[in-house]
């Protein structure tokens, strides 16, 4: 044991009074605790009571100090280095941690962040690396592939299957696989799998695929034509890209697709529902509030009702809109009420991220015991297939690593499309200034904008007119960035969740496969989650903060290989 010098008040006013240590006792004057374990304890005679023993504990965050002390003096130092690739890569090489080291239940990792809430880590950098070359949502090589069931296996249509081969989607991803099936069945479904996974095509297949079976049925009533499937989602221009897909896959059945969102007033609302009634809406809540309101459109022919991005749906800012909505519409308890005279919708809630509480929330507008999960292995942990730098950066330099990783990926990489994220609109604003004045062509997105000078904005990066996208987290959601080589946190972002959405930007299914993620870290409290981030990867556990659950009562839960 060390010889500590502890003070407390009560210890001083006990030793103003007339005891004595013997010479050879210890010097800790601490709170005496009677119930200190061996490790804790140490014991000192009083003269005071003479023969009696006092127990005398030492506060833990001494402790703590005490074992930070030896593990950077290195005497205890465990060694995280073993032949083979390397998973966490620091500039101190002596933190670096191999794949092949597991850590012990017990065992505390020795983090390259540690001491970065200090002045001096300022330049101070680590790498967590790519240690899969495809993403676990994908088939890793063309046997895996051929083994696989296929579109039509899944009882898709051949329409359908046709219009996914002119995309170039011949196979479904892990998560196509499990839920396509239960959405057929006519279950309501809470899918949780991981960005870029495909969760879009996983609703919308089914969905159009039933539509058009109920299209043809004979109790089909044309003139009586309503609205027949509603897709939620939070942003404008995640509206127009679910939307855009929907009307590729409804084309060779001509159904309608349309999409409604807030920004422009009510009179262009009123505009979309006038003439035929979309067989699909694509929707923002706002916008969907204000139209139910008005009268605009009739649920009384809903046979979907589809919850994309629930993290954010569900968020408090959205969650009362979203109740409202609800309210509107008849969700089926059980799949025998979809169908026939007065049937009711499915209820389809989509997500790659499930903050603590979203459970709570579901469970006010919905029967959760209704719902079946399904849930991919990988949900909330890092994604295996994408490398993440994290730099310690002062704020003033952030744009001089931001110009130089631009440059770099120029080079060294032929260039690319990039996402540049941040915190606020202004910042959005002032990083787009500087950039134009280093010469950087770029485009800007941030909920700010009036409505008319957004639209367009996303679709035109998307299609490549322009590589470099500065945005706040009105992109990190949803939004289809398969060009994207490479996501900058200019900004660190605010919680986990939105970590998850932004890294999700690259590694997505069908894109280009070296996508790499550039953090820089900042402030004492971006610090703090850098850690537990860390922490997660060199433990390889999922990030901390989100639900794994999802909900109570407990649901049938289908877990997701891969
Ligand atoms: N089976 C498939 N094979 C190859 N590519 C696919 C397949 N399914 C979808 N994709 C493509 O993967 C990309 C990501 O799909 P999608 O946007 O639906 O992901 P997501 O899971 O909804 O992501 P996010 O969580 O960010 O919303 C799209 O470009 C889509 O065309």
């Amino acid at each position: 044991m060390h010889s500590v010098k502890v003070g407390c008040l009560a210890a001083s006013r006990a030793l103003s009074s007339s005891r004595t240590l013997r010479p050879d006792s210890v010097k800790v004057f601490a709170c005496c605790g009677l119930h200190g374990s061996v490790g804790q304890t140490r014991s000192c005679q009083t003269a005071a009571t003479p023969g009696e023993t006092a127990v005398i504990r030492i506060p833990r965050y001494m402790q703590t100090r005490v074992d930070n002390v030896k593990q950077t003096r290195g005497k205890f130092k465990i060694n995280t280095i073993k032949g083979g690739r390397i998973l966490i890569q620091s500039k101190d090489p002596n933190l670096n941690q191999s794949v092949g080291y597991i850590l012990g239940k017990f065992e505390q990792p020795s983090l390259c962040s540690k001491g970065w809430k200090h002045n001096k880590s300022f330049g101070d950098y680590f790498t967590i690396n790519n240690i899969k070359a495809v993403a676990p949502f994908v088939a890793e090589n063309q046997e895996d592939v051929e083994q696989q069931a296929s579109f039509s296996n899944l009882r898709i249509c051949k329409e359908l299957v046709e219009a996914l081969d002119k995309m170039n989607i011949t196979h479904p991803t892990t998560v196509q696989l499990q839920t396509i099936p239960k959405v057929m069945k006519g279950q309501n479904i809470v899918c949780a799998a991981e960005t870029g996974s495909g969760k879009t095509l996983s609703y919308l297949l089914p969905v159009v695929h039933r539509l058009q079976a109920d299209k043809e049925s004979e109790t089909y009533d044309e003139g009586a034509h309503k609205i027949r499937a509603v897709v939620l989602v939070p942003s404008r221009e995640l509206a127009e890209q679910v939307a855009a897909v929907s009307r590729t896959l409804c084309a060779p059945f001509g159904l309608l697709t349309k999409t409604v969102g807030g920004g422009r007033g009510v009179g262009h609302i009123k505009m979309v529902f006038k003439g035929d009634q979309p067989d699909i809406l694509v929707a923002t809540p706002g916008a969907l509030v204000k139209a139910l309101r008005r009268r605009y459109l009739d649920f009384s022919e809903l046979s979907f009702f589809v919850v994309d991005e629930a993290d954010t749906m569900f968020d408090p800012s959205f969650s009362d809109m979203l109740e409202n909505i609800l309210l509107h519409t008849n969700i089926a308890s059980n799949p025998k009420e979809i169908r026939g005279p007065g049937h009711k919708a499915q209820l389809l809630v989509v997500g790659a991220t499930f903050p603590g509480g979203v459970g709570e929330v579901l469970s006010k507008v919905t029967d959760l015991g209704s719902m079946v999960v399904i849930k991919s292995k990988m949900l909330h942990f890092l994604m295996p297939h994408v490398k993440q730098t994290f730099l310690k950066v002062k704020g003033a330099d952030k744009i001089l690593e931001l110009h130089q990783a631009l440059k770099m990926l120029q080079q060294d990489k032929g260039g690319g499309a990039v996402v540049v994220f941040c915190n606020k609109s202004a910042t959005v604003n002032w990083l787009g200034y500087s950039l134009e004045e280093m010469g950087v062509q770029h485009v800007r997105l941030q909920g700010e904008m009036p409505a008319v000078v957004r639209a367009g904005i996303f679709r035109s990066f998307q299609k490549g007119t322009v590589d470099v996208l500065i945005c706040t987290d009105i992109a990190s959601r949803g939004l289809d960035t398969s060009r994207v080589r490479l996501v900058v946190n200019y900004d660190f972002p605010e919680t986990h969740t939105d970590y998850i959405h932004r890294a999700g930007r690259v590694g997505r299914a069908g894109g280009v496969e070296d996508g790499e993620v550039l953090s820089f870290v900042t402030h004492l409290w971006d610090v703090e989650l850098v850690q537990k981030i860390e922490t997660a990867a060199r433990r390889r556990t999922s990030l901390p903060g989100m639900e794994s659950d999802i909900h109570k009562p407990k649901p049938k839960v289908v877990e997701v290989e891969g």
